[in-house]
């Protein structure tokens, strides 16, 4: 219980701006004002059948704490300008030189910032006995590469968002080193598919996460992908 309970906790600090973590790079450690207004991945009338659906059996598994749905909201990972810009410093000192800071006050999840039900629909879920997180995703009209088809990119970044969450599950502040993808199907435009995703092995600062994209009967495997995530050292000059 007490092994879940922690989970949850990391699992929604990781997703909500590390809260309770340590945080090297904050300079100030006053209470964070909240501006994550809508959790966006909750049911809305947009959403499929099939979505709503997979969305209820995954909040039943939810019931006896075996599996933990992690929230998500359209801001980026930290609350306060001020923390966004000591974390760019503190780890990313490189690009914190090509920064513009007053941009970064209108940053916002990629993911998150197209009108309901056009761009990418998903919801994520966590199993922490099997270190796995899979995502229910229907991807909308204005996700279309091929005519009828998801753009690549579309399952790319779904893939690199459901791959990254449980790298930052694991090991807190990471980034994509890697990440190789075999496209086998077109994926239908607005269906709903799964994304599953596996931590396979931590080695030193090495995160090896694979990961698939399968219909929701599992008959149709879509896509598969391994992907290499790094912990950053803030020590490092990145
Ligand atoms: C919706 C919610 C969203 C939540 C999740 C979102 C996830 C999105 C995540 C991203 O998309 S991040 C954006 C894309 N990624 C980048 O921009 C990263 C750019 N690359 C870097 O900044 C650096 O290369 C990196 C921080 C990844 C690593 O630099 P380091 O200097 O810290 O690592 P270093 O070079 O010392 O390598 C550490 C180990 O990793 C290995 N390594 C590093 N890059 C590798 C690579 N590409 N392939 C294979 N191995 C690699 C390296 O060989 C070494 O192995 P050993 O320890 O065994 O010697």
């Amino acid at each position: 219980m007490l092994r879940s309970c922690a989970a949850r906790l990391h699992a929604v600090g990781a997703l909500r701006g590390l809260r309770g973590c340590a945080r090297p790079w904050a300079r100030s450690s006053g209470p964070a004002p909240e501006f994550f207004h809508e959790d966006h991945s909750l049911p809305k009338p947009s959403w499929s059948k099939d979505m709503r659906l997979l969305f209820d059996q995954f909040m039943k598994k939810c019931e006896d704490g075996s599996w933990i749905h992690l929230p998500s909201y359209n801001y980026t990972l930290f609350q306060r300008s001020q923390d966004i810009s000591a974390f760019i410093h503190a780890y990313l000192p490189t690009a914190s030189k090509l920064i513009n800071e007053e941009k970064l006050l209108q940053a916002k999840i990629f993911t998150r910032n197209f009108e309901d039900g056009l761009g990418f629909e998903y919801v994520m879920f966590y199993n922490d006995v099997e270190k796995r997180v899979v995502c229910v995703f229907e991807g909308g009209p204005y996700l279309q590469g091929m005519p009828g088809c998801l753009h690549g990119g579309a399952i790319a970044t779904m893939i690199d968002a459901t791959v990254g969450t449980s790298a930052m599950i694991a090991e807190g502040i990471v980034m994509t080193a890697n990440l190789n993808i075999n496209f086998k199907r077109p994926v239908p435009l607005c269906s709903v598919v799964l994304i599953n995703s596996q931590l396979d092995k931590i080695e030193g600062r090495k995160l090896f996460i694979s990961c698939n994209v399968q219909s929701v009967d599992e008959k149709t495997l879509y896509t598969e992908a391994t992907s290499l995530f790094i912990k950053l050292d803030p020590e490092k000059q990145v």
